[in-house]
């Protein structure tokens, strides 16, 4: 809860500025190995090698038998070494015995059996002539890859395709760029999880969309904590998210704890009241606040710390669209420059309105392209997600405002397309040009092929 915190005191950092320095206060995270399992979507950071030859043995590619020589053939053992005109039962994938020259399909031949009685392998069923051909039906070592090859290079987005071929050759991990996990700290006595809230109680709309977001701007969603505006609670949540072994009861299966997170999100309490606990709690805890509150509206009092443990702690408002427009101005280039990312650039549309100055503020707004033209949306108070919900990006008004028409600064939401790149200015002299090269016919139009 916030009982009078004083807007704007606070607000050091321009928008700009404090996009810029939430990238630039991170470094990016090493790369190491993970599990094939964990894999899907990392960015590779060094080229995959084959460790044995693919496939690493000689094998049938049908049910038949392995054969050496001509037919007929004397059965021989599975797996013994063949001599001339010997065969011997193997599967689809069976290693192919030493001395075998060929795979016959059991479609191909037939026991029988000598002029001793003996049994013996013979051409038959529906055998083609010169079968089997030497090497016919044997898929040979290293056939996909030579050991040492590079099946995958650095820099590849894994896909299950890539993670499917280093299983196939044999490799259990990947190495791949580090990319950062995020665990959430959500805030509030108010705050209820299901159902319709009564009043006095706000319905989360955290829980259902931060880990969303954060893994579409470039971070793994890790495990959410919930507290009230206690501060002892609060203080042992933040000094550490991840439950100990005494806190579980003999009846919960002890499940692998998360490694430690890069960045914790809180929500909430970033206010100044005697709720309001984010700021005393890191000082508390001997970290230090990088960006403590943004000359923008909403989200203004938005807060970026550091833990002396290196966790970058990331305050967002509890207004819900005062937090998706911090996580989107601080959360998304520090996720960025941790996950080995660039700072997006800024972009613009064309303002379907004018917006009046607001000296010394940069305004976030949710718009709507129509016609081409950047409209807000409706609904887009601090406490609101309707606007949000039914925007195609959002402006940058500048605190000096904006004229109709004019171009305003703006950015495409995660989960929405770009934002469309404006047209040039009519530039005739360079419509001209590819006219002018165009190759003028050299004769009378030949029309005959409409004949055909
Ligand atoms: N006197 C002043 N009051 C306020 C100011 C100010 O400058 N002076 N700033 C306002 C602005 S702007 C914001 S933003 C908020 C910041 O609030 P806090 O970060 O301290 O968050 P709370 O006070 O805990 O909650 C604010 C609001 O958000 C609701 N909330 C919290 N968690 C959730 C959730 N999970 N889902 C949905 N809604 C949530 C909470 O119930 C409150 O309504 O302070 C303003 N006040
Ligand atoms: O600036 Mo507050 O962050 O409007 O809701």
């Amino acid at each position: 809860m916030t009982v009078a915190p004083n807007e704007g005191h606070h607000a050091a950092h321009t928008w700009h500025e404090a996009r810029q320095r939430a990238f630039d206060v991170a470094a990016p995270i090493p790369s190491g190995p993970v599990p094939l399992g964990a894999a899907l979507g990392r960015t590779l950071a060094s080229d995959a090698l084959a460790v044995q030859d693919m496939p690493h043995y000689a094998s049938s590619a049908m049910d038949g038998w392995a054969v050496n020589g001509s037919g007929p053939w004397i059965l021989n053992e599975p797996g013994q070494r063949l001599a001339p005109h010997q065969a011997s039962p193997i599967v689809t994938g069976g290693l192919i015995p030493p001395g075998a020259k060929a795979v016959l399909r059991s479609e191909s031949g037939v026991i029988t059996t000598d002029d001793d009685g003996l049994p013996v392998l013979a051409l038959g069923g529906s055998a083609k002539p010169g079968e089997p051909r030497n090497g016919q039906h044997i898929r040979k070592a290293a056939g996909e890859a030579a050991e040492g090859d590079i099946l995958l290079n650095a820099g590849t987005v894994l896909n299950p395709a890539h993670i499917a071929l280093a299983a196939l050759a044999g490799l259990d991990q990947l190495d791949v760029l580090g990319k950062p996990l995020v665990r959430f700290l959500l805030t509030g006595s108010e705050v209820v999880t299901r159902g319709v809230p009564l009043p006095g109680q706000v319905r989360d709309t955290f829980g259902p969309q931060l880990g969303a977001v954060v893994e579409l701007l470039g971070g793994i969603a890790g495990e959410q904590l919930r507290v009230g505006d206690n501060y002892e609670e609060w203080i042992d949540a933040l000094q550490d998210t991840e439950p100990t072994l005494d806190e579980l009861t003999p009846d919960e299966p002890f499940v692998e704890a998360e490694p430690p997170a890069d960045v914790v999100i809180t929500t909430g309490g970033t206010g100044r009241s005697g709720t309001d606990h984010l700021r005393k709690a890191v000082a508390e805890l001997g970290g230090s606040l990088l960006i403590d509150g943004i000359a923008m509206r909403p989200g203004h009092p938005a807060v970026l710390a550091e833990l002396p443990d290196g966790r970058f702690v990331l305050g967002l408002p509890g207004n819900p669209l005062a937090a998706m427009m911090a996580l989107f101005t601080v959360g998304a280039p520090l996720l960025a420059a941790l996950g080995h990312g660039h700072l997006e650039e800024v972009g613009e549309v064309p303002c379907g309105t004018t917006i009046d100055a607001e000296p010394g503020r940069t305004r976030l707004m949710p718009f709507k392209l129509v016609y081409g033209l950047a409209s807000p949306t409706q609904h887009a108070g601090p406490g609101m997600m309707r606007g949000l919900a039914g925007a195609d990006g959002v402006m940058v008004v500048p605190p000096h405002g904006v004229q109709l028409g004019e171009m305003v600064p703006a950015f495409a939401l995660p989960w929405g397309k770009a934002l469309p790149v404006p047209k040039a200015p009519e530039d005739k002299t360079r419509k001209v040009a590819p006219r002018q090269q165009r190759k003028a016919p050299s004769g009378p139009v030949d029309w005959s092929a409409l004949d055909a």
